[in-house]
């Protein structure tokens, strides 16, 4: 399995504060990878530089070789990296299928120019558009809802929804902040379900997630963090009995 993402060394200063320091792991091809430690471990800074959101003191991201560090996170999508974050950001007074058509703009050809003189690309790419976004929205068997306003959909349901926004141009690399938060037993379930059947599609994750069972579920392997620094990585059953980890998060439990 080859290396689809290489983070190296990557290190965040916030004036006296150091957020992150010195983190290396790699993501491969068509796995699964999370990202857990107690609260203020350093998990969102630590995406939010993966990602290009901010860019590190020191340290370099490579995806499929290429260097990410200085892009901005506009850069990605085209290169076949999506993420969402912590907060979900969907647009309320929009359809399903309308928030979800939105995330294929990527791929499209579609530009203000062209969309304002109705060019025969903009029906081409409305259409390519619906298509990609009825498969995801089937996919997750969502099509029932694809009229509905987002924004008076239920948590559970717009944080799908955004979710299909994410990997309907089919990114390699899906990186979601917390996807399961708020969700209850049987929304985190589907959603789990979700992330598995993509990755037996051959999509990779990289996810940061609080909710341990359904880590130990899904994921091939845990990056575990704690304050700014990596305490551990390995598979789940690994992570389960490391002493760094146990005692990392019985600290947090005893605050
Ligand atoms: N913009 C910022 N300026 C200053 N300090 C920051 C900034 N962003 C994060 N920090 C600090 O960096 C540390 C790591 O924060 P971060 O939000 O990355 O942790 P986290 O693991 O994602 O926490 P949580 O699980 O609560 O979301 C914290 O001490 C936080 O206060």
């Amino acid at each position: 399995m080859g290396n689809l993402l290489e983070v190296k060394n990557l290190t965040k200063k916030f004036g006296g504060v150091t957020a992150v320091n010195d983190v290396s792991f790699q993501v491969g091809e068509g796995e699964i990878v999370a990202v857990i430690g107690p609260n203020g471990a350093g998990k969102t800074t630590l995406f939010n530089m993966i990602s290009s959101f901010i860019q590190p003191t020191v340290g370099e991201v490579l995806f499929k070789d290429q260097k990410l560090t200085g892009k901005k996170i506009f850069d990605l999508a085209p290169l076949g990296i999506s993420r969402t974050f912590q907060n979900l950001q969907i647009f309320s007074n929009m359809t399903v299928l309308e928030n979800v058509m939105m995330g294929t703009s990527v791929k499209l050809k579609t530009n203000v120019f062209s969309a304002g003189f109705r060019l025969p690309v903009v029906k081409r790419d409305e259409s390519k558009a619906y298509q990609a976004a009825y498969k995801v929205l089937e996919m997750m068997q969502l099509t029932h809802l694809m009229h509905e306003q987002a924004g008076q959909l239920s948590y559970g349901q717009q944080k799908k929804v955004e979710f299909a926004r994410a990997i309907v141009y089919d990114p390699a690399l899906i990186m979601l902040d917390e996807p399961m938060a708020g969700l209850n037993d049987a929304e985190t379930n589907t959603m789990a379900g979700y992330i598995s059947d993509l990755k037996k599609k051959g999509h990779s994750f990289l996810f940061v997630e609080h909710k341990m069972a359904t880590i130990m579920q899904i994921a091939d392997r845990i990056v575990v963090l704690d304050f700014g620094t990596k305490i551990a990585e390995g598979t789940p059953e690994e992570i389960q009995k490391n002493e760094k980890v146990i005692s990392a998060y019985l600290g947090e439990e005893a605050i």
